[in-house]
């Protein structure tokens, strides 16, 4: 079969021939004038500062942890906003992306060694419940899923690495373009692929976000110094499609908006789902290029390259911050291990 257009060229296609979806330009400068003050300060380092789950290492453990974390990082949703799996820990109690982190983070104070791919490429379905159990009575959804993914992933990494992320990063020889293909041809799970229009295209969400993650754990240096990491698209979850509808730089049509406020679930692959995922990179690209307009307008040069990765980032965290805010704009509910 032949290979799919990158990520970029989907995310362009999609958005001249989507029907439900509209990226909206005036709503495209809005956001970016909105994100300008915030977007001078952006820094690699914060992955780490922001976020007290994230490890604070720049070494083979931290690259483990981001690895097995990535794999994982799919579809928190909760059926209903009022049940919802919660991990605590620390004294925090976390939901969503983060209580996957903290699960992650209490069995390694537990002495398992969750993010050791010998580990888990035979750890047993109780084992993953349990390591991955919710402080509610709602667990974490897809999670047969999840332990097939460790067992899967964790074979591949022994067999085709000597069971160590680094080794796979470091023959991506610092291109994240590399590096994003290696990971997709190593590891099924991340094949993040659909149809539309007749031709085949990607979205690569979790590939992409392993790049960028890996980037950000060793802070941009060394091994993580990929030349070529501005290529990197944003990640086609269901947190950013949100934020931008909210920020008006992408519109849905009345009937699709309809279904969303109905609760009515998306397959992965459909055609709606698809203009979704692909108008919110094209989205985030427009506004990554708008701001830097802006700055180049305003004579100002930030002291790091503005790139789809940092303003993801930080829209993602914005969006957690906005919640309540949000809560009048839909998100589209799609059951995959993809995003
Ligand atoms: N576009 C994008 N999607 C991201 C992330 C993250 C967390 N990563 C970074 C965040 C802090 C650290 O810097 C990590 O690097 C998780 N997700 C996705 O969101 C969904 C979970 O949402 P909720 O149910 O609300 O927890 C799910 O599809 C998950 O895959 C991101 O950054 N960008």
């Amino acid at each position: 079969m032949e290979a799919p257009l990158s990520p970029r060229e989907s995310a362009r296609f999609v958005a001249e021939n989507s029907r439900d979806v509209l990226v909206d330009h005036e709503g495209v400068r809005r956001a970016a004038e909105l994100l300008l003050p915030a977007a001078v300060a952006w820094r690699v380092e914060q992955w780490k500062s922001l976020h007290e789950l994230n490890p604070r290492g720049a070494d083979e453990a931290a690259l483990d942890w981001v690895f097995v974390v990535d794999s994982l990082n799919f579809s928190f949703w909760a059926e209903r906003e009022d049940r919802k799996c919660e991990v605590r820990y620390g004294g925090t109690a976390y939901t969503g992306y983060w209580a996957l982190c903290a699960a992650v983070n209490r069995a390694l104070d537990q002495g398992i060694p969750v993010t050791t791919a010998s580990y888990y490429a035979t750890v047993t379905l109780d084992q993953v419940r349990d390591i991955f159990r919710s402080d509610t009575a709602v667990p974490m959804p897809l999670i047969e899923e999840r332990h097939r993914i460790l067992n899967e992933t964790g074979k591949i990494l022994l067999e085709k690495f000597g069971g160590s992320f680094l080794n796979c990063v470091r023959k991506s020889g610092r291109s994240a373009q590399k590096l994003m293909h290696l990971i997709v041809e190593n590891f099924p799970s991340y094949r993040d692929e659909a149809w539309f229009e007749g031709k085949r295209i990607s979205f690569y969400k979790r590939a992409q976000i392993l790049v960028a993650d890996t980037w950000s754990v060793l802070e941009g240096t060394g091994d993580g110094c990929f030349e070529d990491i501005s290529s990197i698209t944003m990640f086609a979850d269901y947190r950013l499609p949100q934020i931008l509808v909210y920020l008006g730089a992408l519109k849905y049509s009345d009937d699709l908006l309809k279904k969303l406020l109905e609760g009515e679930m998306l397959l992965n692959g459909d055609k709606q789902e698809v203009e979704i995922r692909g108008c919110s990179i094209w989205c985030v690209e427009l506004i990554r290029d708008h701001l830097l307009e802006l700055l180049e307008k305003r004579g100002e040069k930030p002291p790091v390259e503005i790139n789809s990765i940092l303003l993801d980032y930080h829209l993602w965290d914005y969006a957690r911050e906005h919640r309540e805010d949000m809560k009048g704009t839909p998100f589209h509910r799609t059951r995959c291990i993809y995003y």
